[in-house]
């Protein structure tokens, strides 16, 4: 360990690491640190994603994650986490286990579409000719992100081509859009870990086509809030709803379904405190359905592991697998603070600086080469009417008020009803809020239908910072320069701080 004073007098605090053979170091950040690894000999992987000898990564905004290894290695570690450790106790080897299941499943179907000879199936049971399609599940910190991104990496990287689907149904988490959405994207180049504000990686929809090279086209659709409970019905069309885009995707692409995919879910699916307990049985069989999951995952939770495998051992694989020692516990706060991140992040990009002493270039961040200023977005401020975005909101009224209902008249709104939110009323709750930009309707108008709006993905995303009902105009911040004249956008619950 060493810490030294560069000409500029700044502290540097860099140290070596070396790691035993399938152990890891795990660090956490604070807020306004970030922290270079760089792989010195040997090989690693962050939650699967292999580092190239030499180059320094940079982390920040409170990441926290571990570099494994399965040979051994040694490591450079520049900066300050507030925790760092060496463990060797890792599930590794059972998550690697899964990988070598499910790329048996792959490499089957793939022969099976092929029509050459279907390999032996090495393992107990009969696992047919379907790619497989993961449903992981779990409870608070469990771990379910890592093990779902640990998972595609490996499919990713195992010199095949695949192409796996990562679906993220968890909205807390916003995946490659913003909170409040739900996507799946096909995923062409290993998930990249450097910031909880981009979890699942950078998507081209915010970042500008010269640093997206390798960025993901996800599909989003937004629901608006971070918690399930808030509308399941709601919940459980857009889970079909992608379910359905991704059974489009593949009806021509019969090998490129052979690469299969993996389902991300919140906790929520797994939570048992009664109230909620409908819903969820809902939520993981609208999944099972829409995805057509033939391989449910249980991350460390033994209850619901039983309750999954009465439900459905009988149709398909149900495995509980270990939860890794290294999760992190996070709290409401934190993952308050991981919104706003991920919020910024969408409309402003972000740069990471590297921990003082470090050169500002030569690192890279998210998989990117990224230099100079080039993760850095230029979002727009325009002013538009209030009559040029038609905005709804789903099946909550906020604002006429009861006393314009007939006497007696109860108002009643289905979960499922989209309402126009009518800016210049007082309390419309527009101020700050996150809109999400619709696809446009589809043009033949025999083929409307009341309800289209909930099926409709989101193209993007936009704040409104300003409103000014004596004018009628308000003022939108959106990341790219398209017009938003004619469009349709949905309001949820999540709000916009600078
Ligand atoms: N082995 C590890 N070492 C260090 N940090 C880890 C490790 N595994 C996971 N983490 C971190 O712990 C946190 C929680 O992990 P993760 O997001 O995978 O859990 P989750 O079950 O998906 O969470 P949620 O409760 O939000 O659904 C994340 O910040 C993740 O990066």
């Amino acid at each position: 360990m060493m810490t030294m004073d560069t000409s500029e007098n700044v502290s540097v605090h860099t140290r070596q690491w070396t790691l035993q053979p399938e152990s890891e170091y795990r660090f956490e950040l604070d807020p306004n640190t970030t922290l270079a690894i760089k792989l010195v000999s040997g090989h690693a992987e962050i939650f699967g994603a292999e580092l190239a000898e030499g180059k320094a990564y940079i982390f920040g905004q409170e990441c926290k994650a571990a570099v494994f290894t399965w040979q051994g290695c040694t490591i450079e570690v520049t900066g300050h986490p507030s925790v760092e450790y060496l463990s060797d106790e890792t599930p590794m080897s059972i998550y690697a286990n899964v990988h070598l299941a499910l790329e048996q499943m792959r490499v089957r179907a793939l022969a099976a579409v092929d029509g050459s000879p279907i390999p032996e199936d090495e393992g107990d049971d009969a696992i047919g000719i379907d790619p497989p399609r993961v449903l992981v599940l779990g409870p608070e910190n469990s771990g379910k992100t890592s093990v779902c991104k640990i998972l595609t990496n490996y499919a990713v990287r195992a010199g095949q081509d695949w192409v796996p689907i990562y679906v993220n149904v968890d909205p807390s988490e916003g995946g490659w859009a913003v909170p409040g959405a739900v996507s799946a994207a096909p995923i062409t180049a290993p998930i990249q870990t450097s910031t909880p504000a981009a979890t699942l990686g950078s998507a081209a929809t915010s970042a500008p086509n010269h640093v997206s090279s390798n960025a993901l086209l996800p599909l989003s659709y937004w629901y608006g809030h971070a918690e399930m409970r808030r509308n399941p019905l709601l919940m459980d069309r857009l889970i079909r709803n992608l379910g359905e885009n991704i059974r489009d995707r593949y009806e021509n692409d019969a090998e490129g379904r052979c690469a299969g995919l993996i389902v991300d879910t919140p906790s929520s699916f797994a939570a048992s405190s009664s109230s909620s307990n409908d819903h969820r049985l809902t939520m993981i069989k609208a999944c099972v359905d829409a995805f057509q999951i033939n391989v449910i995952l249980v991350v460390g939770h033994e209850k619901l592991n039983v309750e999954m495998q009465r439900t459905y051992g009988n149709r398909m694989a149900v495995l509980k697998i270990a939860k890794s020692g290294g999760v992190v516990e996070l709290d409401a706060a934190y993952r308050e603070r991981v919104h706003k991140y991920q919020l910024h992040t969408y409309f402003y990009g972000h740069v990471m600086q590297p921990p003082p002493g470090l050169p500002s270039k030569a690192y890279v961040q998210g998989g990117e080469q990224t230099p100079d200023q080039t993760m850095h977005l230029s979002p727009l401020s325009a002013s538009v009417n209030f009559g040029d975005i038609v905005i709804y909101r789903i099946g909550e009224e906020t604002m006429a008020p009861s006393s314009a209902l007939p006497i007696g008249a109860a108002r009643v709104v289905s979960e499922m009803q989209p309402l126009v939110v009518e800016p210049a009323i007082g309390g419309s709750g527009l101020y700050n809020a996150i809109l999400a930009i619709l696809a446009p309707p589809n043009p033949d108008e025999s083929e409307r239908y009341d309800e289209e709006i909930l099926d409709l993905p989101a193209v993007g995303f936009v704040a409104i910072t300003a409103l000014d009902i004596p004018n009628r105009r308000m003022t939108v911040l959106s990341p790219s320069p398209g017009s938003l004249i004619g469009r349709t956008a949905i309001v949820g619950s999540f709000e916009w701080q600078e």
